[in-house]
């Protein structure tokens, strides 16, 4: 029965085409593959273009698009990505030379991160992305593909309804981001509040597939979905870790960053990404046994610096060390750890609790008995270095950050 299916089941045949202007777009071209892939398409060849310029009609040149031609013929393709951002007439011209399909990387990372979204918000993200990526390209999009069939990004408005059709679009646009507003108003609420309790929040962030989620698994109990491909993790989940000094702070995983992040998606995204925005510190997970490690971590820091996260203290973790034959010196900010072998989490937790906590001060309180609510929040909330019940109350001696220190200034002694 299952095989029966599987044959029913027709896997996108597609060619991946791409115009190389400098040496980043190599290595982009075999992440451009992991993204086919991951959508679910089938890669079954690739044509690729030196240029000094993107051409504004083809995207690639027109004899290079004769190439691809024959390329299709010859493997029944039926599906043609191409590594950049295209116009609506670059989209539309290509696909009028060719007769299939024809998607670009933006289009693509939008289709993962539509068939990724699980929560209201996640989906509402997408959607405005997806709406507002396809408003500027209704030409391309709609004339030729209704004729060419289904799959990604394909319903098709003939000429006479694109008037229509985009008023239809800004309606919904509008629409999603009010409610998007509200959400995000809540998602504020909760982050005060977190703020109030005065829990540091550490904030995990990387590059896609670097090990973000096997971190937060392997720190704490929240079970995120870990999966060898590109964008397993949309949603952000927070957990709260005891460090070794007995602190406590919040630890947040979040979505990963990737190469020519379309913009309309880091748009959709932000109240998402803004986890990293307020975080307290972050953790940078670098998959050290990537070819191009220094390129992305590069990627990563443009994308903080965009959302301004660049100035956060921050450390980094390199991640996968069970793979290496040889392993750096950890120093204070570079921590080389494996989340899947657990190796070296002790001294990244140590790293956390230094960064966190550098402004303590040792400071002696004396809290009556009657206010047992202040006295746990500062359990929680500092190292206790000695506790005495006297007559009085409890005598406690505790290491404290600035906040907390304000927070019980009337219970010093
Ligand atoms: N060998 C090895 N593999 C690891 C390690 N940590 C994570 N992985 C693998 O790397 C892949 C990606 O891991 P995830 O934790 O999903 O990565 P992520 O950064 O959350 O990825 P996205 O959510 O997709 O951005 C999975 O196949 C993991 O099993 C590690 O320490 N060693
Ligand atoms: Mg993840």
């Amino acid at each position: 029965m299952e095989k029966i299916i599987n044959n029913n089941i027709e896997v996108e045949k597609a060619i991946l085409v791409a115009a190389i202007l400098n040496d980043s777009d190599k290595e982009s071209i075999e992440e451009l593959k992991e993204l086919a892939k991951t959508a679910g398409a089938e890669v079954v060849g690739e044509v690729i273009q030196q240029r000094h310029v993107i051409d504004k009609a083809f995207y690639i040149g027109r004899g290079k698009i004769e190439e691809v031609k024959h390329y299709i013929d010859a493997t029944n393709a039926n599906l043609v990505i191409c590594n950049d951002e295209l116009s609506g007439i670059q989209l539309k011209n290509i696909e009028d030379a060719l007769g299939v399909k024809v998607i670009d990387r933006t289009n693509l990372i939008l289709d993962i991160f539509a068939k990724r979204a699980r929560s209201k918000e996640g989906m509402l993200q997408v959607e405005l992305a997806q709406l507002k990526y396809r408003l500027p390209r209704l030409i391309g999009i709609g004339t030729e593909l209704s004729r060419l069939g289904g799959g990604i990004g394909t319903r098709g408005p003939g000429e006479t309804k694109l008037e229509t059709d985009r008023r239809h679009i800004r309606n919904r646009i509008k629409a999603i981001e009010k409610q998007l507003d509200e959400i995000k108003k809540h998602r504020n609420l909760l982050r005060e509040r977190r703020r109030k309790n005065e829990i540091p929040i550490v904030a995990i962030v990387g590059y896609t597939n670097a090990g973000k989620s096997s971190l937060i698994n392997a720190l704490t109990d929240a079970n995120v979905y870990v999966e060898d491909k590109l964008f397993a993790t949309l949603d952000p989940t927070s957990r709260r870790l005891t460090l070794p000094s007995g602190r406590n702070v919040i630890i947040t995983d979040t979505v990963g960053f990737i190469r020519k992040l379309p913009h309309d998606l880091v748009e959709a995204f932000k109240s998402t990404l803004e986890e990293a925005k307020y975080a307290d510190i972050l953790l940078h997970v670098i998959d050290i046994t990537s070819k191009d490690m220094e390129e992305k971590i590069k990627v990563v820091q443009n994308v903080l610096y965009d959302l301004g996260a660049a100035e956060k203290p921050i450390l980094n973790v390199y991640n996968k060390i069970d793979l290496l034959d040889f392993v750096p010196q950890n120093d204070d900010k570079h921590i080389y750890i494996s989340a899947k072998e657990k190796i070296g989490l002790d001294v990244l937790l140590k790293a956390i609790d230094d960064l966190v906590f550098t402004d303590v001060e040792i400071i002696e309180f004396n809290i009556p008995y009657k206010n047992i609510s202040e006295y746990n929040y500062l359990k929680e909330n500092a190292k206790i270095i000695e506790e005495k019940y006297g007559e009085k109350g409890i005598y406690v001696k505790a290491e404290v950050r600035p906040s907390i220190k304000y927070k019980l200034k009337g219970f010093i002694l």
